[in-house]
């Protein structure tokens, strides 16, 4: 079932996996300190969520604007990329050990992840984004990401979490996306106009919606305005993902839009159909692999491919290739990302998951081919 409103982000059926952000604007007050209390009731939100049954990915910004506060840059330490750099490295830890400190409030086990946008890019890296935020989840970790800013310039840096969260969300096969910032939500001009409209559901985002973003951050404490929003939600829209824009400034957030029926929803105009296409799409392959016929049974139901029921492989495949899964017949049933090179899956082929951390010499992924990564044919 497909998130359709925004009182869906809180329906674990619709819902299961949830990315959270929540801007520079909001996390750090005028001085940049961090608004703790305020964070605490998000908090509160994020343990209500996981308690109904749904997983929480928090992207969290504010580490330069905190740490330019403890190194007195002027300028929220944006002066310049150094500046910018040394306040993140500084500002990082407070921010992390702060949500740390407040899930576990809550007994609740926060992850740090730092990426660029380069660990989206590459296909391995990507990967293993996505295998390392399932595992957290899975064991019930609240992953706290934000982007490496200490090393992230130039073309390979986002700049801004709005487009970071789109990615994870991707990565992770998440259901929705929550932005939040000091503004609740997209209007047709900044809303500083007077006669300034919100919308509340976009379907698509045309160049009349770019249109409508204004300049950078307000609170000239962010990078990216609405400008990176609406990028985000172009990433999400192509994902399949629906993303909403909430006003976070007062404690609740999330409750508060919920019972506002504000913000902007931007829904998908089809479901994941662009990722699965360009898995689906694929013609030329390094290599294949052949599976039992409990294996067709098992990826017909849904499930992904287990070594247990692969009896051939060919081809010279690496990590993150798609290949064809063929039946006994010789006929192709399915294509998916591969999560190990031809040589592993060669190894651990017909070999259950017991047996498999022996042979590898580390523990194996959950799946040869995981179902959130296949297209059957
Ligand atoms: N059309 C628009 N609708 C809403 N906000 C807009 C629009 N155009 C520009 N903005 C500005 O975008 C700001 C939010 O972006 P930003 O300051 O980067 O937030 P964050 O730090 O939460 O990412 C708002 O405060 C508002 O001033
Ligand atoms: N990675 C940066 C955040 C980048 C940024 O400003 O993002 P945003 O507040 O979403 O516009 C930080 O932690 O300060």
């Amino acid at each position: 079932m497909d998130i359709e409103t925004l009182n869906d982000f809180r329906d674990p059926e619709k819902c299961k996996r949830l990315v959270i952000k929540i801007g520079s604007a909001l996390l750090v007050d005028g001085s940049g300190g961090v608004r703790t209390e305020w964070l605490r009731t998000i908090v509160n939100e994020i343990h209500g969520c996981c308690e109904r049954g749904q997983e929480v990915v928090v992207v969290s910004s504010g580490a330069i604007a905190i740490g330019a506060k403890q190194l007195e840059f002027s300028e929220g330490g944006r002066r310049t990329l150094a500046e910018a750099q040394a306040s993140a490295s500084v500002g990082q830890i407070t921010l992390a050990s702060t949500w740390s400190m407040l899930l576990s409030e809550r007994r609740m086990i926060a992850a740090q992840m730092l990426l660029t946008l380069d660990d989206f890019e590459n296909r391995r890296r990507y990967l293993n984004i996505s295998a390392t935020i399932r595992r957290l989840l899975k064991s019930g970790v609240v992953p706290v990401v934000n982007e490496n800013d200490t090393i992230a310039t130039g073309e390979i840096r986002f700049g801004d979490n709005d487009r970071l969260a789109a990615r994870v969300a991707q990565a992770c096969e998440a259901d929705g996306v929550m932005l939040l910032t000091d503004v609740d939500g997209l209007y047709d001009k900044h809303p500083d106009h007077p006669d300034a409209n919100r919308l509340a559901e976009v379907r698509g985002v045309t160049d009349e919606i770019h249109a409508m973003a204004d300049g950078g951050s307000g609170s000239g404490m962010g990078s990216g305005g609405m400008t990176a929003k609406l990028l985000a939600a172009e990433i999400a829209e192509r994902a399949g993902i629906a993303l909403a824009i909430i006003e976070g400034t007062l404690d609740m957030p999330m409750a508060r839009a919920l019972a506002g029926q504000t913000g902007t929803l931007f829904l998908p105009k089809r479901d994941d159909s662009g990722r699965r296409a360009w898995i689906g799409g694929r013609m030329r392959f390094n290599g294949a692999i052949t599976v039992d016929d409990g294996c067709v049974e098992a990826l017909r139901d849904g499930k992904s491919v287990l070594a247990a029921g692969i009896v051939k492989v060919e081809g010279d495949f690496e990590r993150g290739d798609i290949i064809p899964v063929y039946d006994i017949t010789n006929r192709m049933i399915a294509k998916g990302l591969v999560e190990y090179d031809w040589s592993d899956v060669e190894s651990i082929k017909g070999h259950s998951s017991d047996e498999q951390e022996a042979i590898l010499g580390h523990s194996p992924r959950s799946a040869v081919i995981h179902r959130d990564h296949l297209v059957l044919l």
